[in-house]
């Protein structure tokens, strides 16, 4: 059962399972559906069909163990950016041998740990990267397998926070240089070229910009081809978009075909490395409301969530449903800014929505399933919020809300006397 389906606006399951759950779990609160999450990978998979593929979910937008173990069961690949991402991979009984490794600032460490557990690819972002991998590779006698990501000056017309190929931006290598970067690791003992990768920017809800930024790609690799470099895939990167309000991004179907018709005869097999838009619509982040206040004619929905809980609408603008987990027709509707406990201005989660609330109701936080808890921190010292998994008629605990003694765990005082 798909415990919210956005498309259909359907947020429950049966009625009060949201409310039940925050009463047992406390708020701040997340709850994922499995249902969602695997529909949304097989809508990947599944478009791309008989053609050599791997769906390689990208961890940051939500890496809690179950979410990545219910993907490992499906046989996903993952992308990573970190040791800590590839060891979370492994303990949720990923494939190290599906795993893609990209980031900018690769170090010798998680270059090794790598290696060391067999990952299938690292996607090479500039060539001082390229030089450290060929060392690491060289020391522990390996040999590593590579792809360049290479840059090809797109705008993604997404926020600029989260646009990655344009000239400008730290991603990639360019795209004029990269002929003569794939020449040198060609001449590196320990450096297998494997293909070839691009991430334009999340959130991107037209096709065109994919495609503008493929078609380069594909010069490339034909490019390469005429130089004898022949390349076994190609890694389309993640980002396409979701609906958080009236967004029509193409769905994961029309997207995927777009990309197969134009690499059309070339024996590529794809790579995709979506995060977003498996996650983000398979959860919500439930929140109650402790005050209403009003301060100069401005109404204001005090909420036991914030910015350090989810910090998208802070950081981005991002704008995200919020919605009464119990509508209430007898209450009055007024515009509310929805606003957390933190002492900052730029702690809020909605402004100028129409609700009908009062203090007690509960809250859903819409579309918060993708770069909600993994970007949540413990500012303000508030512990992060618990995480449940709704699986059909059960429900499972998947992460406990942080205790107190874990806020300063690793931590100090200084000696005495000193
Ligand atoms: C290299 C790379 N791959 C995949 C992703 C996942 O993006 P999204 O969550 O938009 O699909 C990102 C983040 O934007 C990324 O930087
Ligand atoms: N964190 C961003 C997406 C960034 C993607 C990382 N490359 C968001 O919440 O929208």
């Amino acid at each position: 059962m798909d415990f919210f389906n956005y498309r259909n606006n359907t947020l429950f399951a049966e009625d009060n399972a949201i409310a039940k759950l925050a009463e047992h779990y406390q708020t701040p609160l997340y709850i994922y559906s499995r249902a969602t999450i695997e529909r949304h990978w097989h809508a990947f998979n599944d478009a791309a069909g008989l053609h050599p593929h791997l769906v390689c979910y990208a961890v940051k937008a939500n890496s809690n163990l179950a979410v990545l173990n219910v993907l490992a069961r499906l046989g996903s690949g993952f992308d990573i950016v970190s040791k800590g991402e590839l060891a979370r991979v492994i303990e949720a009984g990923g494939d190290a041998s599906k795993v893609v490794f990209s980031g900018v600032g690769k170090k010798v460490d998680e270059i090794a740990f790598a290696l060391e557990k067999g990952i299938y690819c690292f996607n090479v972002e500039s060539e001082p990267e390229l030089a450290r991998i060929q060392q690491v590779a060289q020391k522990l006698n390996k040999k590593a397998a590579i792809s360049l990501r290479v840059n090809p000056d797109v705008d993604a017309g997404t926020h600029p926070y989260i646009s990655t190929g344009l000239k400008e931006n730290k991603f990639g290598v360019a795209i004029d240089d990269a002929i003569t970067i794939y020449l040198k690791a060609s001449t590196m003992s320990h450096i297998d070229i494997k293909g070839i990768d691009c991430h334009v920017g999340s959130q991107l809800t037209t096709i065109t910009p994919f495609i503008d930024a493929l078609d380069r790609i594909l010069m490339m690799v034909d490019n390469l081809a005429e130089q004898g470099i022949n390349l076994s895939h190609i890694d389309v990167g993640g980002g396409l978009g979701v609906t958080y309000q009236d967004e029509q991004p193409p769905m994961p179907s029309e997207y995927v075909a777009a990309i197969i018709e134009r690499i059309g005869e070339r024996k590529l097999t794809i790579l995709f490395e979506p995060g977003r838009a498996i996650m983000a619509n398979a959860g919500i982040l439930v929140t109650e409301v402790e005050f209403i206040k009003t301060n100069q004619g401005r109404h204001f929905a005090l909420v036991d969530a914030a910015m350090n809980d989810l910090i998208r609408p802070a950081l981005y603008q991002a704008w995200q449903n919020i919605v009464p987990v119990t509508p209430n027709d007898t209450l009055e509707s007024k515009t509310y800014d929805i606003v957390g406990p933190v002492c900052e201005t730029g702690d809020f989660l909605g402004k100028d929505r129409l609700l009908a609330i009062q203090a007690g109701d509960l809250l859903a936080v819409r579309s918060s399933g993708a770069y909600g808890f993994t970007m949540s921190s413990n500012y303000n010292s508030r512990p992060r919020a618990a995480e449940v998994m709704v699986d059909g008629e059960q429900h499972y605990l998947i992460r406990q809300r942080e205790t107190l003694a874990q806020l300063w765990q690793g931590e100090s005082l200084l000696p005495d006397n000193k």
